[in-house]
């Protein structure tokens, strides 16, 4: 009986937490890489290079416990697809190499992968035709792995919450949305604007947001549009060569307006790259529009072969920039009243939002979880939003999302420091305008870094009231966004502060 249990579960365990994991990995010991390496390369001698570089690069061992063998994947996708076709098979292989009486296979979460290494994104890629679809529910991998090739090349669906209408605009992705708009907006008929369209950005900056916001703009205005994960492209392409139905999973993909690849970067396997290249330049060659977006930029893909990547680097390549505060903070408010149109009455202060564009994490994703969490906690609770309430609600993501936890003193010591004042002085009461600058930049510091309450930093600064630390915040935050030596005093002391 081999069992597999989802998602890392984060409670206890031998397996538990992020850092076991890691250290496990890291800490495999001879016998177990021997095993492993044992296990990979009779897996790939019968199963054959193909299949094997389609679906096993992305396993990884992360562990040997009391006869049990953790094995991980990125997506709840290829765990599915693993899971029911190869479990027995790595089963009986670690049985006869380790004696291992049990395998578990999970999907590594995004904290968890390897450096440098794409995330775990979960896609749903239940088969429908690239219209409308209702809101995505989660992941449903076990829908696509019953799915035929056929189903595949109709597209995966579209979540109706993603469209221009809902995408917030700031300096990091004004171009990127531009060129999807303008792709969007040609007239039927008429040729690619640019092609392909290439958009790219780390995890959570909106890239899939404006592709199917493209592809439901296209199918609104009537055209062939098919939105495909690259993942969902390749198993598309093995079910049909497994069927013997490649031909016509060709002819259907080569027969559409436009084609949407999201996450390219998952693309893998000789054969699946050549079909897709092959089919990026049939559509191309016959004027057809492509739309691509990957986490990295063309050139980076190195496992896409270096025609492939020209060709890709070829048409428009743009880059979706880290979303600054102000970006952050529509994307939150927008959200807010999607939120508030489902559960009436749900409102959030503006220090607050402040708060979480600050302190939780760098994209829109980490600013969903944020925000959800402060609605099961209101909802929960009946508590109302209030600053105090949401510190605590998202004190763990803001930890998560901080590299080191920052602490007051070395914020005093450092800025005393660097405006040669001691740090007797920033706590004292003196208000000489000397002391006063450092004292109020130490405060806007302790708040924006740390996971201190006003309350709490008044006391560390010499027992001061919390609206004395508001109003140097205030005053620190408004002096950053004019004066642009003080912003960068201001960022070079963050800098020194982490790095502490
Ligand atoms: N500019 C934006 N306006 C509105 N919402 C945004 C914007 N950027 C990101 N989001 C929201 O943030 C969340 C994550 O965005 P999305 O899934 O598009 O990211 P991604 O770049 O495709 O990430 P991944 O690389 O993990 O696939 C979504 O809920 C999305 O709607």
């Amino acid at each position: 009986m081999f069992k597999s249990d989802g998602i890392e579960p984060s409670g206890q365990g031998p397996f538990s937490g992020a850092a076991a994991r890691a250290g496990a990995r890291a800490g495999l010991d001879a016998d177990a890489r021997g095993a492993w390496d044992r296990v990979r390369r009779r897996l790939r001698a019968e199963i054959g290079e193909e299949v094997y570089s389609s679906w096993f690069p992305r396993l990884e061992l992360d562990g040997i416990h009391d006869g049990t063998v953790r094995l991980s994947v990125p997506t709840r996708f290829l765990k599915t697809w693993i899971q029911q076709h190869y479990i027995e098979r790595l089963a009986s292989l670690w049985q006869e190499e380790a004696s291992a009486d049990r395998v578990e296979l999970i999907v590594r979460t995004a904290v968890l992968r390897a450096p440098g290494s794409a995330p775990a994104t979960i896609r749903t890629v239940t088969p429908a035709v690239a219209t409308r679809a209702p809101a995505a529910e989660p992941a449903n991998a076990s829908a696509a792995v019953t799915a035929n090739s056929a189903e595949v090349s109709n597209g995966s669906p579209l979540d109706p919450r993603l469209t221009f209408a809902t995408y917030r605009l700031g300096d990091s992705n004004r171009l990127a949305h531009a060129a999807a708009q303008k792709v969007a907006d040609a007239a039927v008929g008429s040729g690619p604007v640019f092609n392909p369209l290439y958009l790219h950005a780390a995890v959570g900056l909106g890239k899939t947001h404006l592709l199917q916001a493209i592809a439901a703009a296209g199918a609104d205005k009537g055209r062939r549009v098919v939105y495909l994960t690259a993942e969902r492209f390749m198993y598309g392409f093995v079910a049909a060569l497994k069927s013997q139905s490649a031909l016509a999973f060709k002819e259907q993909l080569r027969g559409i307006d436009t084609l949407v690849i999201d996450d390219l970067q998952f693309l893998q396997g000789k054969s699946v790259q050549q079909e897709f290249c092959h089919t990026l330049n049939a559509l191309m060659d016959s004027g057809r529009q492509v739309v691509i977006a990957a986490d990295r930029p063309p050139a980076e893909l190195d496992a896409l072969e270096e025609r492939v990547r020209s060709r890709l680097a070829g048409g428009l390549v743009v880059e979706i920039a880290p979303l600054d505060e102000e970006l952050k903070l529509e994307i939150l408010s927008a959200r807010v009243a999607m939120l508030a149109q489902q559960h009436p009455g749900f409102t959030v202060p503006p220090d607050v939002l402040n708060f979480i564009a600050r302190n939780c994490g760098q994209n829109g994703r980490d600013l969903d979880g944020a925000l959800n969490r402060l609605l099961a906690h209101n909802q929960l609770t009946s508590r109302a939003i209030t600053l105090e309430m949401a510190e605590t609600a998202v004190r763990d993501l803001v930890r998560s999302s901080e590299p080191k936890r920052v602490r007051v003193d070395d914020i005093l010591r450092i800025v005393a420091k660097h405006y040669n004042v001691s740090r007797a002085d920033i706590l004292s009461q003196r208000r000489t305008a000397n002391v006063v600058k450092p004292r109020q930049i130490a405060m806007y510091l302790a708040k924006t870094l740390t996971l201190r309450s006003l309350p709490e930093i008044g006391r560390r600064f010499g027992g001061r009231d919390h609206t004395t630390v508001l109003h140097a915040v205030r005053k620190i935050d408004g002096l950053v966004g004019t004066d642009r030596v003080l912003a960068e005093e201001v960022e070079t002391l963050k800098r020194l502060v982490n790095d502490e």
